[in-house]
């Protein structure tokens, strides 16, 4: 995406000095930092901490992490049983989205295919590469088919803009390119299509009011921050047409795990009957599970997250605290949204319900040997 008139992504691999570098989305909106990623200590910090995030990000960073273990393993010879241990480190820095486990297996297999440490070290490269490209179209195409629901509405609804809520930062920061959730909002934007955003503020880390309104100011979108606890009221007064967020996993049979609060948007949605739509690529389907609910595992982050806040002051990051000193907090990072209350999904195979076969159709060659 553009920035300022450079086109960035939030995760790339430079060849001059063979790094994977990151933006670190800690310090957005209000500095612009890039960090190198040379250890796996690194990325496995840079995972945990969410100086990278997002489900699709954290896939793609996994997937750079086994090509970092490797070259910091130099030409010393590789013990298959420290390379796998290495792996699972990488897997487990989060557990929720399923894309980290997908990306690390997929570069993990490959390398198992080659013998010498440098056919290892370039078959982990050329797949995380061919990752992050996959994953940059998927997230185009979800744009395409997701572009046509928002056309949709935008015809019923003549002479003023779509108005789209969205939780969290489901944008090219959280993916390759493009987003999932925000995905068609550019296309509609791009095609000429007057939209506008409400966006959560998404607490206790603020995702929605620093990196989505960032994202979508960058690009011109029209939009409004908003209190997590504001989009019911907006639909019960008919000003907010769609919902579309983005999902960290989600089970073949629709059970939708997102950013915590999401729930609760797709229960005001159903109230009020406001189509509530779940964009993702297929690396973030996990085809095991049925149960979203009992299945999915549910990250708890340190609860200092929800008792301080940080902010930007005098040109310096501060932070202050809010709850009472002795006051407990417990910071469930995700929830899960019962495929019931979806009414589909925008994928880069075109949109479908959140049904089980609905899902399993679309992926139909995906099943074939199953
Ligand atoms: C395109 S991403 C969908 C999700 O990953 C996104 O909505 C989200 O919940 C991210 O959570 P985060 O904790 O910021 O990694």
């Amino acid at each position: 995406m553009n920035v300022d008139g450079k086109e960035m992504r939030p995760i790339w691999f430079d060849p001059d000095t063979e790094t994977v570098r990151v933006i670190d989305q800690r310090w957005l909106p209000h500095e612009l930092i890039i960090k190198d990623l040379t250890h796996v200590d690194e990325v496995i910090h840079a995972i945990r901490e969410m100086v990278v995030r997002g489900a699709p990000l954290i896939g793609a960073t996994g997937a750079l992490g086994v090509y970092v273990i490797l070259v910091q393993k130099g030409n010393r010879g590789m013990d298959d049983a420290w390379f796998s241990s290495q792996c699972d480190d990488l897997k487990n820095a989060r557990p929720t989205a399923t894309n980290l486990r997908w990306g690390v297996n997929r570069v993990q297999a490959k390398v198992m295919e080659k013998t010498s440490h440098e056919t290892r070290i370039q078959a982990a490269l050329d797949e995380s590469l061919a990752i992050m490209e996959e994953e940059a179209d998927n997230c185009r195409k979800i744009g395409t088919h997701g572009l046509e629901l928002i056309r949709e509405t935008a015809d019923r609804n003549p002479g003023r803009p779509v108005n789209i809520l969205t939780h969290c930062n489901a944008g090219w920061l959280a993916c390759i390119e493009y987003g999932t959730a925000t995905a068609p909002i550019y296309a509609a934007h791009d095609a000429g299509i007057p939209v506008h955003v409400w966006v959560d503020e998404t607490r206790p880390l603020n995702q929605g009011a620093r990196l989505t309104a960032w994202e979508l100011g960058k690009h011109g979108v029209p939009h409004t921050v908003i209190t997590d606890n504001a989009g019911g009221h907006l639909m019960q007064h008919g000003r907010v047409d769609l919902v579309i967020v983005g999902t960290d996993r989600t089970t073949r049979t629709g059970d939708v795990a997102n950013k915590i609060g999401t729930y609760l948007k797709a229960l005001a949605a159903r109230d009020n009957d406001i189509p509530f739509y779940v964009a993702l690529p297929a690396s973030t389907f996990d085809w095991d599970l049925t149960d979203g609910i009992r299945e999915i595992p549910i990250e708890e982050r340190d609860p200092d997250e929800i008792r301080y806040v940080r902010g930007w002051h005098d040109d310096a990051m501060i932070q202050v605290r809010i709850t009472p000193m002795d006051s407990p907090a417990a910071n469930h990072a995700f929830d899960v949204t019962p495929a019931r209350l979806v009414t589909g999904f925008i994928t880069e195979r075109g949109v479908c319900d959140a049904s089980e076969s609905a899902i399993t159709a679309l992926y139909a060659d995906r099943f074939k040997n199953d």
